[in-house]
């Protein structure tokens, strides 16, 4: 386990009672505001001390408040990206970046300082204060100085949510590097749309309490939790890989169940998430025969979760993985929707998660 963490803290107007575990990987950490999040966050840095709490990083215990053990910040070799970016105005750039080193413990493994800069594309800043970067450099500046500190574990805490949707769109492919070089990384935020794309792991706060903790995949597609998502956001995350593209442009992507196409171009082999947004999904009991729809899938109604209005969210399972529909409480009944029903998925729409994104904040 990469990260086990448990706290219990009361603010007087907010008690805050939560434990889980993370694998490798990204974990992100979704919740509305106020729900907990970044006193998560400040606890598993160190800027926080809980009422009572452990925080085990690769098996090194950080905070056991029973035991008595709090480590510094300083000696928890853990970077921190905050939302703000918070670089050193005296500073410039080079010499930002250099503050992070400073914080590298002797022997730890990391990229060096041009590999950081080269990755984050940074080079031409270097001789620049941050007054005079725009938000997604001052974001990248911050993510270096992070990096540079070598740490075992990087925290960012809504990274990109003081960034407009061209600038998030510019630092997400550098976060995706980094979890792809196999650096962990605690993610909050609450954008959907981040989660799907980066996310391993989702943790699910809300009021103080973890609501939900699994496979990315398997929360998202949960249909008890997709309220907490929000009725247009909700739906589930399939993995699929990309077979090749039609004569007419279309891409074929292979997913546990079924041929998928989209109309975004991809590299044969690229392993890629789809998104299916919940609203965008109809179901029917029959293979439906003479129907525009491209993308039909089979499966077997597993979970219904019927919410305070006339609607009802249905998940199908597909083997491994699972699809949402949200449907009217009517059309359930008419189908004779119950667990087990076999049933086929027709998805209005399906979007690769990365392009997803720059849509969902057009
Ligand atoms: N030092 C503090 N003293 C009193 N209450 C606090 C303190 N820090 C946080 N809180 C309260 O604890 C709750 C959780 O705050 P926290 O910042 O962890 O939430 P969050 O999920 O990160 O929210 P956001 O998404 O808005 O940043 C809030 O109600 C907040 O007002």
């Amino acid at each position: 386990m990469m990260l086990e963490v448990s706290l219990r803290h009361d603010f007087g107007s907010f008690a805050l009672d939560a434990a889980f575990t993370a694998p490798a990987g990204v974990t992100a950490l979704f919740g509305a505001s106020g729900s907990g999040k970044t006193t998560v966050v400040n606890t598993v840095a160190g800027l926080m001390r809980p009422d009572a709490g452990r925080v085990v990083a690769q098996g090194e215990v950080l905070l056991n408040t029973a035991a008595g053990i709090c480590l510094p910040p300083n000696r928890r070799r853990i970077g921190y990206v905050f939302q703000d970016a918070r670089l050193f105005p005296h500073l410039d750039v080079r010499a930002n970046l250099l503050f992070g080193a400073r914080f590298a413990p002797r022997g730890a493994t990391g990229p060096a300082f041009d590999r950081v800069v080269e990755m984050l594309g940074i080079g031409a800043l270097l001789e620049r204060r941050p007054g005079a970067l725009s938000g997604g450099e001052k974001a990248r500046v911050a993510i270096g100085r992070a990096l540079l500190s070598k740490p075992r574990l990087l925290l960012m805490d809504e990274p990109l949510a003081a960034l407009d949707a061209p600038r998030r769109a510019e630092i997400l492919p550098f976060v995706e590097r980094l979890r792809d070089a196999g650096l962990p990384i605690l993610y909050v935020s609450h954008s959907v749309a981040e989660v799907a794309r980066l996310a391993d792991t989702l943790v699910v706060l809300g009021e103080g309490r973890i609501l939900a903790s699994g496979r990315a995949e398997d929360v998202l597609a949960d249909p008890a939790l997709a309220a907490q998502f929000g009725a247009q956001e909700a739906g589930a995350l399939l993995r699929a890989r990309v077979l090749g593209t039609d004569a007419d442009g279309l891409t074929r992507l292979q997913t546990a169940t079924g041929t998928v196409w989209v109309s975004q171009p991809a590299p044969v082999g690229a392993e890629l998430r789809i998104r299916i947004h919940a609203s965008d999904v109809i179901l029917a009991r029959e293979a439906p025969q003479g129907l525009s729809a491209l993308n039909i899938l089979p499966g077997r109604v597993e979970k219904i979760e019927t919410d305070s209005g006339q609607r009802a969210w249905v998940q199908l399972r597909m083997g491994d993985e699972a699809i949402l529909a949200r449907l009217t409480q009517r059309s359930v009944t008419a189908l004779g929707l119950a667990p087990g029903v076999p049933c086929h998925a027709i998805l209005k729409s399906v979007a690769v998660a990365r392009d997803d994104l720059a849509e969902t904040h057009k």
